[in-house]
């Protein structure tokens, strides 16, 4: 068994995994691995590609192709595609609106997969990895699993409360529940598998339930050899 102690935190849009993970993952010094990041920077690039969707094969052998840099420093992460950086990009409305298009496509998913179990293997010391499939495909032998989940309400408000004027009310609801809706025909990030911690952040603001993964992360490492 590796050394290297992985977290895998999956969760619905707006439940809280991006900001858990990375303040999770400073918090022992340790990488953070944002895989959604890596299906928005493919979802740039297939816009910028100019590719029909319905071209599965196309789309997917483009995808291939990406030289995808992913920094997995958690203070300041940041993603580029064939030396382009994206990080900024990629958090755009129209890129949330198209992404679950891309991240459909079942050979641009095993593609992503290899290069975040490869990121994995690369880490150090520990890695907090966060997405939809993480505790289920990516890593399912992960010494931590959590499903962070949050009432669709709660959700909807933290992301309209983020993007401010950037966002009318209708694309709000677009990128938390049309999404969701979408991205569960492909993942299943509702219900906890087997051995998967539920945490809800519903009522709990972010500090307490950073504390709760931090004591959940405590546990294990006391018990890990
Ligand atoms: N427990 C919490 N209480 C209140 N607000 C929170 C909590 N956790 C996160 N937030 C806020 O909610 C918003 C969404 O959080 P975050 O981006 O971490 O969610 P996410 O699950 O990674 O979403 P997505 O999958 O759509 O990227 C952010 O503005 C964040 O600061
Ligand atoms: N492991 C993952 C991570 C993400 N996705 C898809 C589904 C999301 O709509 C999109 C962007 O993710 P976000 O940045 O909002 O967390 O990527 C996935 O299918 N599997």
């Amino acid at each position: 068994m590796s050394n290297v102690v992985v977290v895998a935190i999956d969760g619905p849009s707006g439940s809280g995994k991006s900001s858990t993970s990375r303040a999770v993952a400073e918090h022992f010094g340790w990488a953070y691995l944002d895989t959604g990041a890596m299906y928005r920077a493919m979802a740039w690039a297939w816009l910028e590609s100019g590719l029909p969707i319905e071209q599965a094969d196309a789309v997917a052998a483009m995808v291939r192709n990406v030289r995808l840099e992913v920094g997995t420093d958690p203070a300041a992460p940041t993603i580029h595609v064939d030396g382009t950086d994206v990080t900024a990009t990629i958090r755009e409305p129209r890129i949330s609106t198209e992404v679950s298009k891309v991240s459909s496509i079942q050979q641009v998913r095993d593609d992503l997969i290899a290069r975040q179990r490869a990121a994995i293997a690369a880490a150090p010391d520990g890695i907090v990895v966060e997405g939809r499939d993480i505790t289920t495909v990516v890593a399912p032998d992960a010494d931590l699993r959590i499903l962070l989940v949050a009432d669709p309400r709660a959700r909807v408000a933290r992301r309209a409360a983020e993007l401010g004027e950037a966002a009318t009310g209708a694309e709000v609801t677009d990128q938390v529940i049309r999404r969701d809706r979408d991205d569960s025909k492909v993942t299943t990030f509702t219900e906890a598998a087997e051995g998967v911690t539920v945490i809800d952040s519903t009522h709990d603001d972010l500090p307490t339930v950073v504390a709760r993964v931090v004591d959940l992360v405590e546990q294990v490492l006391v018990e890990k050899p």
